[in-house]
């Protein structure tokens, strides 16, 4: 009988037999990228005597035009009361239009964990040399910064009231004609981004949690994001962590805590990547960072993710690329991203024997040069396949 899942008194998921799931199909190619991916989160399930009752929830163009509401409460509702849900990229207008409903999603669900792996896969083509040496994982914090959309138009009264305001209150001139953002940065949504990075390392024996920020320019926000996890480690952790100033970069066996600045990152990141393992930053790096390292590990078509709530135990996975509209409706696109999402949704859920048979059923498929469009340009002597058969392919693997 499909149920749903629920949080038990011990703080861990309980998840029946046959678990409700809330899926959003996605805009643009998430109507290649969702049938591709459910086929194989079907037969990998199947295969383990399980099933899963899937739910289908509207969101964005397809929830418009069905609702009149880009984001229909139902929906929020359904990830809220079912816990965890996943879902196809969304559209967001450039310069105006409707704000982000993914980013909606995460903060009404205060999802404020965007959790990004980004690993390579044998076979994969890649950009760099030595692909095999990027395994990191991005803790992005989900639900403050400038991501937040606190913004004024310019030329708006709104603007004018606000830079008014800053030049009386504060003595800010700021030039006539700006947009104006703003940019918020919490000691408690700070912390509890930091704590889950290095829970996240010590549960799985990471060596390093570096702290990737911008604060020798940005003080308040991005710097008092390095000082309060340093402060977290000492405050919480200091029997099983240490920071670099703590201990001099010798951290003895105690999980390694270390900040780096932002730009400075995007360079080593490439350049030494074996330094890297948990990184634990902010909203917009984090962005910027996730579709970066990606690139160096064969690309967005194959990059996961997952926005987590760890103490209610809300989640909604998710790829890290969006709606690639150039390619909707075409069954061309990789549908990589969606189905590792899941794999680490499975693996969430506890189901780790289905996770680990998707990942090795993908990485068989792509061993063998069975690709989309992305990897075969890419990768000499490739048969180039549609999404649909890649999944089927992926299928033939389980
Ligand atoms: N979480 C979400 O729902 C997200 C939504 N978005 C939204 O998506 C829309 C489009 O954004 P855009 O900046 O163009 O970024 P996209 O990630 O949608 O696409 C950029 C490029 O990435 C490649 N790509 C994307 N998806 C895949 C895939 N599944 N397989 C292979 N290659 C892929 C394609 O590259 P190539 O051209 O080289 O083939 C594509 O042209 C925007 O409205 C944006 O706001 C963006 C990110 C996340
Ligand atoms: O919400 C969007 O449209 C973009 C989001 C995005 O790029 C991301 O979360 O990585
Ligand atoms: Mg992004």
């Amino acid at each position: 009988m499909a149920e749903r899942i629920s949080m038990g008194p011990d703080g861990q998921l309980q998840v029946p037999e046959e678990p409700i799931i809330p899926f959003i199909e996605g805009d643009g190619t998430g109507v290649d990228i969702w049938p591709a991916a459910q086929l194989v989160f079907d037969a990998a399930v199947a295969k383990h005597g399980r099933k899963v009752a899937w739910k289908e929830v509207l969101a964005g163009e397809k929830a418009y035009k069905e609702t009149g509401s880009w984001l229909p409460e139902e929906t929020v509702e359904a990830f809220r009361d079912h816990l965890i849900g996943i879902k196809g990229p969304l559209t967001t207008p450039v310069g105006g239009g409707i704000r982000s409903l993914n980013v909606a999603l995460r903060q009404l669900l205060d999802l404020y964990v965007c959790l990004r792996p980004v690993r390579w896969f044998q076979g994969v083509p890649s950009p760099v040399r030595h692909p095999e040496k990027v395994d990191m994982v991005i803790f992005r914090e989900n639900t403050e910064d400038v991501y937040a959309g606190l913004e004024v138009e310019a030329f708006t009264p709104e603007a004018e009231r606000l830079a008014g305001y800053l030049r009386e209150a504060f003595g800010w001139e700021i030039r006539p004609g700006s947009g104006i953002g703003v940019k918020p940065i919490s000691e408690e949504g700070s912390k509890r981004l930091v704590r889950a990075a290095i829970q996240y390392a010590l549960r799985h024996g990471r060596r390093s949690v570096t702290l990737v920020h911008k604060g020798n320019i940005q003080k308040f926000t991005e710097g008092a994001f390095r000082n309060w996890g340093y402060e977290l480690v000492r405050e919480e952790f200091s029997d099983v962590a240490v920071g670099w100033d703590d201990c001099g970069g010798q951290p003895g066996d105690k999980l390694l805590v270390k900040d780096a600045i932002a730009d400075i990152t995007l360079q080593q990141v490439l350049t030494r990547p074996e330094e890297f393992d948990v990184i634990a930053t902010m909203n917009l790096n984090g962005d910027y960072l996730s579709d970066a390292l990606a690139a160096q590990v064969g690309g967005i078509g194959i990059a996961p993710g997952a926005n987590v709530n760890y103490v209610t135990g809300h989640g909604v996975f998710e790829a890290t690329h969006g709606t690639a509209p150039k390619y909707a409706g075409q069954d061309k696109v990789n549908p990589g991203s969606v189905i590792l999402s899941g794999a680490l949704m499975f693996e969430h859920l506890g189901w780790t024997e289905v996770a680990a048979d998707i990942v090795k059923a993908l990485e068989a498929t792509i061993a063998e040069k069975i690709v989309t469009y992305d990897f075969a340009r890419l990768t000499e002597g490739a048969t180039e396949v549609k999404c649909s058969e890649f999944a089927s392919a992926i299928v033939d693997r389980l």
